[in-house]
C-alpha cells in the first residue's frame, strides 16, 4: 500500500512539534516555510530554536510531552529521541490529525520526502521508508537538471497560462495553446534560453 503525494496548505495552521533537537529543527523549518504557527514542545534543545523563539517565530513550552499538549494541532511531529515518547504523541492524536513519528513512521499519517522547490515548482522524493538518504541523493541529482532557472520559467509560465485561460477561443484552440507554451518552455530551458 502506498501513500497518497499530497501538497498541503498549512498557512496560519497550528503546527506542534515535539522535541527540539535537530530532527525537530529540521521540520520546524519546513513549517515556518509553509506559515504554519508553529509551537514546540520539549524540557530544552537547540540554541538555533531557542534563537527562533526570541524572535517570535516560534511557540515553545519548555516542558516534557503530555497528551493535552496537541489537542488543537492541525498537524503533530514526533521529533523525540524516546521511542516510547514518541509513540505516546501516536496514541494521543485523534484520527482527524495530521501525525508524522519520526523514528517510526508507521505508527503516523504524514511522511517527509526530500524536496526541492524552484519558485513554484516543487520536487519531492520519497522511497517509502526505504533509504531517507537515497530520496536526499535522488533530490540532488534533480537539483541539477532543474536548476535555478526553472524558477522565472516557471513565473512566465504560470502568467502566460492565465492570460490563456481568460481567453475567448473555443475549448480545442484554448487545450493547443496551453500545450504549445509547455513546448516553448521545454524548448527554452533544454537549449538554455530564458524566457520572460
Ligand atoms: C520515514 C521517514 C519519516 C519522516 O520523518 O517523515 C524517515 C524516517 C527515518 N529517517 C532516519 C534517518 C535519517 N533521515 C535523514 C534525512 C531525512 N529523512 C527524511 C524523511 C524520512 N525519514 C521519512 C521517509 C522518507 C523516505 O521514505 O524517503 C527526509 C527525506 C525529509 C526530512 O525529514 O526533512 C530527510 C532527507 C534529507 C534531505 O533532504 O537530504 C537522515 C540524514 C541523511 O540522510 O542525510 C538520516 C540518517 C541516515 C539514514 O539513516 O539514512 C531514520 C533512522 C533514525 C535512527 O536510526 O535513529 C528513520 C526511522 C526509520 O528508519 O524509519
Ligand atoms: N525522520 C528523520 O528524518 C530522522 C529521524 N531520526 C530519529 O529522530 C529522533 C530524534 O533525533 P534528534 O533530533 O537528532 O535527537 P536529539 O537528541 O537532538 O533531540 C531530542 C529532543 O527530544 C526532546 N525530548 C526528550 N524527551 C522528551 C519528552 N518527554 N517530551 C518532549 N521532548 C522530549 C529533548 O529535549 C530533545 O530536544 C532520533 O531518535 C532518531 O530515531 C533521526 C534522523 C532523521
Amino acid at each position: 500500500m502506498s501513500h497518497v503525494p499530497v501538497m498541503i496548505n498549512l498557512k496560519d495552521k497550528p503546527a506542534i512539534v515535539i522535541g527540539a533537537g535537530d530532527v525537530a529543527f529540521r521540520k520546524v523549518q519546513w513549517l515556518l516555510e509553509a506559515g504554519a504557527n508553529v509551537t514546540v514542545i520539549a524540557p530544552e534543545g537547540k540554541e538555533e530554536l531557542q534563537a527562533l523563539e526570541d524572535e517570535g517565530r516560534i511557540g515553545w513550552k519548555k516542558k516534557c510531552f503530555d497528551p493535552d499538549d496537541i489537542w488543537e494541532a492541525w498537524m503533530i511531529i514526533a521529533a523525540t529521541d524516546s521511542a516510547k515518547i514518541n509513540r505516546e504523541v501516536a496514541e494521543a492524536a485523534g484520527f482527524h490529525q495530521l501525525v508524522n513519528i519520526v523514528d517510526q513512521s508507521d505508527l503516523g499519517n504524514l511522511c517527509f520526502p526530500a524536496k526541492l522547490n524552484r519558485g513554484r515548482l516543487t520536487l519531492a522524493v520519497s522511497t517509502g521508508g526505504a533509504s531517507p538518504h537515497l530520496a536526499g541523493k535522488i533530490r540532488d541529482e534533480l537539483a541539477e537538471q532543474f536548476d535555478e532557472n526553472w524558477e522565472k520559467q516557471l513565473e512566465w509560465l504560470y502568467k502566460k497560462r492565465k492570460e490563456i485561460k481568460d481567453l475567448e477561443v473555443n475549448e480545442e484552440k484554448r487545450k493547443e495553446a496551453l500545450k504549445h507554451l509547455v513546448d516553448q518552455l521545454w524548448d527554452n530551458v533544454t537549449r538554455g534560453n530564458p524566457s520572460g
